[in-house]
């Protein structure tokens, strides 16, 4: 398979094909981002990414890579000493507008997140306030965002809210250390659905939890993402977990992007002699793994 660019990231003709048929709801730009330390790290270097409506999009690499930096980079989270050297951040709404991220600010910004974009952190399950029950925060979010709506219609929402990430809503007046942590991280993903955005960007969100919780969440997520047909940008180190998941993957190394195609050509024939030592490290997981066979690939 040939490269199509030689400047950016190594994909296939089979990914140009795939692209082509998606609409973008989330565009980046030749985005750099700088940690100003001594000496300076240049975290993310020239980057240029689009999600497409819908799509599981994969950011993978090893640690340090900038998978982060990157993510706080597209949502406007970053908080100093990191730096946005340059680069643009599109938004292309359902509506039909496109938002410059880059240039948003105040209310616009605070609107922006959560209501369009929102984030499930690395580690979220422990963010949740120790002194708040569920509802409250759930409630909460509501709202700030939400003013016009009532009582009743809150309280029906966290409750919807809750069922919907597979959690029993008698839940809602629990706090967060009687909660396990699978069911933790499901709230969070819970508050970060509250306001239906159209993309979710979610940093390592089940790392931190056992492999069968692990297992129930992503499936809980891929059918959330039927249902409601938002995009994701999901960060892992773990490149076996997004070809199951990812309908693309973008493997970043030292800040760039440094190969991006589908997850079954991604598998099938990695260009980048990167992408095939981190393929290669995982073989017992991969085991009898294919694309061909729906089942076996969990999709
Ligand atoms: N606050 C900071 N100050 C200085 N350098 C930082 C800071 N945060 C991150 N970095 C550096 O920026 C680079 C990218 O880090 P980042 O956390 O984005 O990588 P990552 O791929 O998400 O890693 P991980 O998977 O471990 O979270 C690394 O070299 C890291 O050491």
């Amino acid at each position: 398979m040939t490269a199509t660019t030689t400047a950016g990231p190594l994909s296939s003709a089979a990914h140009a094909e795939h692209v082509a048929r998606l609409t973008p709801v989330l565009t980046a730009h030749d985005v750099s981002i700088e940690y100003e330390v001594d000496p300076p790290v240049r975290a993310v270097q020239g980057v240029s990414l689009t999600l497409h409506r819908g799509e599981i999009l994969g950011l993978a690499g090893e640690s340090g890579c900038g998978k982060s930096t990157l993510a706080y980079g597209l949502n406007r989270l970053l908080k100093d000493p990191a730096v946005l050297r340059s680069g643009e951040v599109t938004f292309h709404d359902a509506d039909g507008t496109d938002t410059d991220v880059v240039a948003l600010d105040g209310d616009a910004l605070r609107a922006f997140r959560w209501d369009k974009v929102s984030m499930v952190f690395q580690g979220a399950m422990n963010s949740l306030n120790p002194v708040l029950s569920v509802r409250a925060q759930l409630e909460d979010v509501l709202t700030t965002h939400r003013p016009g709506l009532s009582r009743t219609e809150r309280g029906e929402r966290c409750a919807e809210l809750l069922e919907m990430v597979g959690v029993d809503p008698v839940r809602l007046d629990s706090f967060a250390h009687e909660l396990s942590g699978g069911m933790r991280q499901r709230v969070m993903i819970a508050m970060a659905m509250a306001l239906e955005p159209q993309v979710m960007i979610m940093d390592e969100p089940t790392t931190a939890l056992d492999v069968v919780v692990q297992r129930d969440i992503l499936r809980e997520i891929m059918r959330l993402r039927e249902r409601f047909d938002f995009a994701v940008v999901f960060i892992t180190h773990d490149l076996p977990l997004l070809l199951e998941i990812a309908d693309r993957i973008a493997v970043m190394r030292a800040g760039e992007i440094v190969e991006l195609d589908t997850a079954e050509q991604l598998y099938a024939a990695a260009q980048h002699e990167y992408t095939q030592t981190l393929l290669s490290s995982f073989p017992s997981l991969l085991g009898d793994f294919s694309y061909d066979d729906g089942e076996g690939a969990g999709r």
